[in-house]
């Protein structure tokens, strides 16, 4: 069971894998993974550790090969049709190598050669990642941030249509991370599609305009990011230092209540959302009294706990939450 929230007769999609399944030794890595990617924007790729991003990225780029089910990139088949479409892809998977004595822009101006584009197009792509004042430094002075921009400006070189990152911040610091998610961005309002996955939810959630949650091999939900948070319920946090007689309080009054960093958090008792002031005047009627009430939306981050936290995932189908 899924929970797919693409509006009804969406079809224009960069990405379309379908039924993918790999096995590696007798482990079954992907179980039958559907992946949409539609053009146009940033679309996530969010999945804890081990769940087969990695796999997935590699099959869509034909470096390795699905013991079943099919890819379509940019409307052709993979592997069968890759000399066609793979121009227009650009991908960061592994670690890019550079010469670390090397300057940036000299690095790129060896790789424009190898693959026949012009020079002037290294100080376009400079521009375009933010390295454009520090092209002419050597790579190994470079932060580790920076040297993501510039495989990203190597991948930038072929005008690509589509993008796809695998995990592009590991190892990044705050700036690093911001930098890339700004890059990122930028290059999806200019028209590309971007595909980015990562294990980091906030990432995700700043960036991305569509999401699919991949859990254990397969895709457990995807849909647009406005579409996972609509349709969840606010919830209202309680700051209060008698967090278990606050609870055993807000249960009984019928409401579900949920322990929470200094205090609890109350869910909805019906599809409407809890009230603020209904709950502060039930804990006052019992003498207790919170120092801060605040309603707050569902974050991608709790639909993505619920979907992926093992056993809920596999066993208790029905506590899945719907997002469409
Ligand atoms: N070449 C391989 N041989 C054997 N097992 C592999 C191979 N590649 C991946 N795996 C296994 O497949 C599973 C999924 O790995 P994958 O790298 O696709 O996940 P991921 O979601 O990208 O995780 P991470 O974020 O840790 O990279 C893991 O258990 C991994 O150990």
């Amino acid at each position: 069971m899924t929970h797919i929230a693409w509006p009804d007769g969406a079809s224009d999609w960069a990405v379309e894998a379908t039924g993918l399944v790999k096995r590696y030794g007798g482990r079954r890595v992907l179980a039958g993974l559907d992946l949409r990617v539609p053009r146009g924007g940033v679309h996530g790729l969010l999945g804890p550790n081990g769940s087969g991003k990695t796999t997935s990225i590699r099959i869509l780029l034909g470096l390795v090969r699905a013991d079943a089910g099919t890819v379509r990139l940019l409307g052709h088949e993979v592997p069968a049709e890759l000399p066609r479409v793979i121009g227009r892809v650009g991908a960061i998977v592994e670690s890019p190598r550079f010469a670390p004595r090397m300057t940036g822009r000299h690095n790129l101006d060896v790789l424009a050669d190898s693959i026949g584009v012009y020079r002037r197009r290294v100080t376009e792509v400079l521009l375009e990642v933010g390295l454009g004042a520090d092209a002419d430094r050597d790579f190994g002075t470079y932060s580790l941030g920076m040297k993501q921009r510039l495989a990203i400006a190597a991948t930038l070189l072929k005008r690509p249509e589509l993008l796809i990152f695998d995990e592009p911040t590991n190892g990044l610091d705050p700036v690093g991370i911001r930098d890339i998610r700004a890059t990122m961005r930028d290059l999806a309002d200019a028209g590309i599609t971007v595909l980015v996955s990562s294990h980091i939810l906030s990432e995700i959630e700043q960036v991305a305009d569509s999401v699919s949650i991949i859990a254990q091999g397969r895709v457990v939900a995807a849909g647009p990011m406005g579409q996972f948070l609509e349709g969840a319920t606010p919830h209202v946090r309680v700051g209060i230092d008698r967090p278990v007689a606050a609870a055993e309080v807000l249960r009984r009054a019928g409401w579900r209540v949920e322990p929470a960093e200094g205090g609890v958090r109350v869910l909805a008792r019906s599809a409407a959302a809890p009230c603020p002031a209904d709950i502060a005047r039930e804990l006052g009627r019992a003498d207790l009294w919170p120092d801060h009430l605040s309603l707050e939306r569902e974050s991608l981050e709790r639909v993505f706990l619920d979907l992926t936290s093992g056993a809920d995932l596999v066993g208790a189908q029905g506590r899945r939450r719907e997002v469409a």
